[in-house]
C-alpha cells in the first residue's frame, strides 16, 4: 500500500461547547493545527480543553456541539461521517490510549483476550489468528513472559504492565494517529520512562503521528517534536519543543519558569486573568 502524503490531520478552527443545564459552554475555541507522522504534544491546566480536543477529534462528545472548518484526516473530513462510517476510523485507524489501564480494560475478562478482540472487531480473521497478533503484539511492548500475562486478570497487572497492554491493544490495528491522553501520569517515574521509550520506539517505526495530551511540560518538551500551549480553551503558541525557549505568550512564560530544576529556584506559575482570556478571541496560531 502507497503512504498517504500530506497531513494525518488538518483541523482548523475547531469549536467544542458542551450542554449544560443553562446551555452551550465553550470549552474549545477557534483550535487549528496540522499533524504529521511526528509527535504532537498538548499541554494546559486542568480545565483548558486538552482532553476535549482529543476526544473531538475521535467525536466521543455525545453531548458536546462541534463545529470546524476543516477537521480532517487522512483527507476524510470527520465531521461529515456518519457514526457507522466512524466506527471503521475509530479503534482501527485512530486510537486513543488513556490515563488509567484500571477504567479501560474488563475487569471480569483476560487481557489478552480483550487485546486479540481489538483486533477481531476491525479484521476478519479466525481467534487463533488474533490470539496469535495479540501475543506478538504483547512482545513488541515489552511483556516478557506474554503467554502467562496474555491469561492474567486486569486486577492482576501493575500499572506499568497495564499501560503497555493498552498501547498493545491501540497499536495492534496499525493504525495512522494515536492520541494519548495523559499515557503516563498515573506511573512511578521509572515506569513512566519505559512506556514512554515503548510508545516513541513503535511510533517512529511504523510512521504514526502521535498527540499527546499531558500538564506536563517537561514530559512533553523532551518526548515529542511540536508542543501546542493551551490555555482557556485556545492554543496560544504553537513550537517546535527545541524552540520553547522562543516562547512569547505569558501563560506559556509562566509555565517554563515554574518548571523544577536541579539546584535552582523555580517561579511559582504565575495567576493569569482567566475571565478576560475566555473573553479575548485569539487569532488563530498555526
Ligand atoms: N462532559 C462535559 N460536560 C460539560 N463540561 C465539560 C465536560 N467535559 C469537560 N468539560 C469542561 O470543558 C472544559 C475543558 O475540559 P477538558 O477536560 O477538555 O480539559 P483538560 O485540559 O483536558 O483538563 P484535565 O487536564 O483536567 O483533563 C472544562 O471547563 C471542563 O469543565
Amino acid at each position: 500500500m502507497i503512504a498517504p502524503t500530506g497531513p494525518i490531520l488538518n483541523v482548523k478552527k475547531l469549536n467544542v461547547s458542551y450542554r449544560t443545564e443553562t446551555g452551550y459552554t465553550d470549552a474549545v475555541r477557534n483550535v487549528s493545527f496540522t499533524l504529521g507522522r511526528e509527535k504532537l504534544g498538548i499541554v494546559g491546566e486542568s480545565g483548558s480543553g486538552k482532553s476535549t480536543v482529543g476526544r473531538a477529534l475521535m467525536r466521543l462528545l455525545p453531548s458536546a456541539r462541534i463545529t470546524a472548518e476543516r477537521m480532517d484526516f487522512e483527507g476524510t473530513p470527520l465531521l461529515a461521517l456518519k457514526e457507522k462510517q466512524m466506527l471503521d476510523i475509530r479503534g482501527r485507524r485512530m486510537s486513543m490510549i488513556l490515563q488509567d489501564p484500571k477504567f479501560s480494560l474488563n475487569p471480569i475478562r483476560r487481557v489478552g483476550d480483550q487485546v486479540a478482540e481489538s483486533y477481531l472487531i476491525h479484521f476478519k480473521c479466525s481467534k487463533a489468528e488474533a490470539r496469535a497478533k495479540a501475543m506478538s503484539m504483547l512482545e513488541a511492548v515489552q511483556i516478557r513472559d506474554p503467554e502467562r500475562v496474555y491469561n492474567l486478570y486486569p486486577h492482576e497487572v501493575s500499572g506499568g504492565m497495564g499501560q503497555r497492554i493498552m498501547i498493545a491493544m491501540m497499536l495492534l490495528t496499525d493504525p495512522d494517529l494515536v492520541i494519548a491522553d495523559e499515557p503516563t501520569s498515573a506511573l512511578d517515574v521509572t515506569v513512566r520512562l519505559q512506556v514512554l521509550n515503548i510508545l516513541d520506539t513503535l511510533v517512529s517505526e511504523r510512521g504514526i503521528g502521535l498527540i499527546m495530551i499531558s500538564h506536563d511540560l517537561n514530559l512533553v518538551r523532551n518526548f515529542c517534536d511540536r508542543v501546542l500551549i493551551m490555555y482557556a480553551g485556545q492554543v496560544v503558541e504553537s513550537l517546535k519543543a527545541s524552540e520553547l525557549g522562543k516562547a512569547q505568550h505569558p501563560y506559556t512564560l509562566g509555565l517554563l519558569a515554574a518548571q523544577p530544576r536541579i539546584g535552582g529556584s523555580r517561579a511559582p506559575l504565575s495567576v493569569l486573568d482567566r475571565q478576560a482570556a475566555w473573553e479575548t478571541p485569539l487569532e488563530a496560531v498555526q
